[in-house]
């Protein structure tokens, strides 16, 4: 359902990818893994219009990619950042709101209701502001965020990072529940059980290009390629 071919992106004059290829698609889950540096956050700000496309193509649903970040996301694609990038200022329900009400059309498929079923935490910290969060909970609030944004795809980078083991594993499962429930993710991670239990296809990014594709059971069998692109 999202096609990169080719895809040349960078900071200024800095470039990071170089010829980058990878496929998402319908119904799974991808994992985007490879070593710090290697070039899979600016593999996602590429997608979502946040950085140039100097050369390649990205195709979502068969069309060219918009190349505007709102575009981007009203074309069905939500962005998870590292940064998770919730406003601090706004109380839960504002930063709920704010995405509803921009994203949410007229029979949304997400609904508060339906958010906060799968969160209950935020559903006790409707009124607090975004500062008060835990790390965990302001990351459930910047997935709770995309989902408001009724994605066909949701691309999430660090999900876990900073997270306590408990949390991760929450994060976990909730991931697991839409996955079961059939939406297509991207999820880029530095932990490698998570992100391989989770996900049904790898890539590898190394140096700015596609270094290793195929199933998660693959590459967790595959001690060698661990070795070699993740120093697992
Ligand atoms: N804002 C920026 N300006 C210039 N260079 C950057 C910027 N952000 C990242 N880079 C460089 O781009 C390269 C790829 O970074 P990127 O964030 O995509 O890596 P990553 O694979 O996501 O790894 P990490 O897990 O460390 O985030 C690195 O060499 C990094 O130093």
């Amino acid at each position: 359902m999202l096609e990169l071919s080719g895809i040349e992106s960078g900071y200024g004059e800095t470039q990071v990818l170089h010829g980058l290829s990878l496929e998402a698609q319908q119904g799974r889950v991808l994992a985007i893994l490879g070593r710090n540096g290697a070039g899979k956050s600016t593999t996602l700000k590429t997608i979502m219009g946040l950085l140039p496309l100097k050369s390649g193509k990205i195709v979502f649903e068969g069309k060219p990619i918009a190349r505007q970040p709102y575009d981007v996301a009203k074309s069905g694609i939500a962005y998870v950042p590292e940064t998770r990038d919730i406003f601090p200022s706004l109380t839960v329900r504002e930063n709920l709101e704010i995405a509803a009400k921009r994203f949410g059309g007229a029979a949304p498929e997400w609904t508060m209701e339906r958010v906060l079923d799968l969160f209950p935490r935020l559903g006790e910290r409707m009124d607090n502001g975004g500062t008060q969060l835990s790390g965990g909970e302001q990351q459930m609030l910047a997935i709770a965020r995309g989902l408001l944004m009724n994605p066909r795809l949701l691309i999430l980078d660090e999900p876990t990072e900073g997270l306590a083991p408990i949390i991760v594993k929450l994060i976990h499962d909730k991931l697991q529940d839409l996955k079961a429930a059939g939406l297509p993710m991207i999820i880029v991670e530095q932990n490698f059980g998570f992100a391989t239990s989770l996900a049904d296809d790898v890539v590898v990014v190394g140096k700015g290009q596609a270094v290793w594709t195929g199933s998660a059971e693959e590459i967790r069998a595959d001690e060698a390629a661990q070795h070699t692109w993740l120093g697992v």
